[in-house]
């Protein structure tokens, strides 16, 4: 059980582990293991309480992520603090810092906190695109863009396959734009050369990722990743991929006959590496929690997304007022 503890300017209080024990020198948000006969909360209230002689009230889960170590398999259950009362202090002679959530990246921290941070900062939807139909319009499809945007999205794949080189450069380019107007990352599925020219991410396919020798674009260039095995899941580590998509999860309709993994495996996958991972396949929004709680960043989908309704403009209702 850990706690994510925000002050009134947004930063987050990490604590560093001390000396002689397991992953030490690391920093880690406070928190500890749950005692025989005490629920979750409890043990989160204790250890924040012996840790840091403040007494806490409890808000909505993170994550849990299972990972496994050399030595033990760990799953480690983050929840938000909403409140606390008392000055917290290290009250095991350790070491703490109020840190901004920019900077949350650049303090050494054990495997298992790479996917919380990737909580509480990256998007937890992934958004794929589907291909134009062959009578539709690049207006239409790029409404299309428009719509996932407007929903939220803000981290986007652009997958167009079989759609011919000329029209798939000027749909990037456009969508590129589209994205960019509101920070969104921008994926392009498959080429390389296609994400440069447009300034975008670049995301591989499996068979592509698995040739890769080493990270294709800059640290500052989204890179993600295809994955549906462990041995690609430590390929993605290896070669620092920055997120990855695991599926399918579920059956899906655009992959008939391929069985989901389920959420059990996908648990089990999840634990080999200290990647963020969406979850992939037969999935939508209303998921959301159950991957979170199997440890995934979030829901990657196409169809999931790509239909949903557009959000209602703030301040006005749907349909027709019912006011005289
Ligand atoms: N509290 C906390 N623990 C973490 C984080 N990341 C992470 O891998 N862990 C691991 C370290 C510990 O093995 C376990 C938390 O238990 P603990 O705080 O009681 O640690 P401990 O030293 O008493 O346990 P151990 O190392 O003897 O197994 O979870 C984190 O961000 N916060
Ligand atoms: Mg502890």
């Amino acid at each position: 059980m850990a706690g994510v503890i925000t002050d009134a300017r947004g930063r987050v209080l990490l604590t560093r582990r001390t000396e002689g024990r397991d992953l030490a020198g690391l920093w880690e948000f406070p928190g500890g293991k749950r005692e025989p006969g005490e629920t979750r909360e409890q043990a989160l209230a204790r250890e924040l309480d012996e840790e840091l002689g403040i007494r806490v009230e409890i808000g909505a889960p993170l994550i849990t992520v299972p990972q496994r170590y050399p030595h033990k398999r760990l799953r480690l259950d983050v929840r938000m603090i909403d409140g606390w009362r008392g000055a917290p202090k290290g009250h095991e002679g350790q070491a703490m810092a109020w840190v901004p959530q920019d900077k949350l990246e650049r303090y050494m921290m054990p495997p298992a906190d790479r996917p919380v941070v990737a909580a509480l900062r990256q998007p937890d939807r992934y958004a794929v695109t589907p291909s134009p139909g062959p009578d539709e319009r690049d207006e239409d499809w790029l409404a299309g863009v428009e719509r996932l945007l407007a929903n939220g999205i803000r981290r986007l794949q652009l997958r167009l396959p079989d759609i011919e080189v000329d029209r798939r450069k000027r749909l990037v380019a456009a969508a590129a734009l589209l994205g960019r107007a509101v920070h969104a990352d921008v994926l392009v599925n498959g080429d390389a050369v296609l994400a440069a020219e447009h300034g975008c991410g670049l995301h591989l396919p499996a068979r592509q990722l698995m040739a890769c020798e080493a990270r294709p674009v800059a640290e500052d260039i989204p890179f993600g990743a295809s994955c549906h095995d462990v041995d690609q899941l430590r390929q993605a580590e290896r070669v620092g991929c920055d997120f990855v998509v695991l599926g399918p999860v579920a059956a899906t309709a655009s992959h008939p006959g391929v069985p989901g993994l389920g959420w059990d495996a996908f648990a089990a996958m999840r634990e080999e590496v200290s990647l963020p991972i969406y979850a992939i396949g037969g999935l939508a929004t209303d998921g959301l929690a159950l991957a979170r709680a199997h440890g995934a960043q979030g829901i990657a989908a196409i169809r999931g997304f790509w239909a949903a309704e557009p959000a209602p403009a703030p301040g006005r209702r749907r349909g027709r007022s019912r006011v005289a």
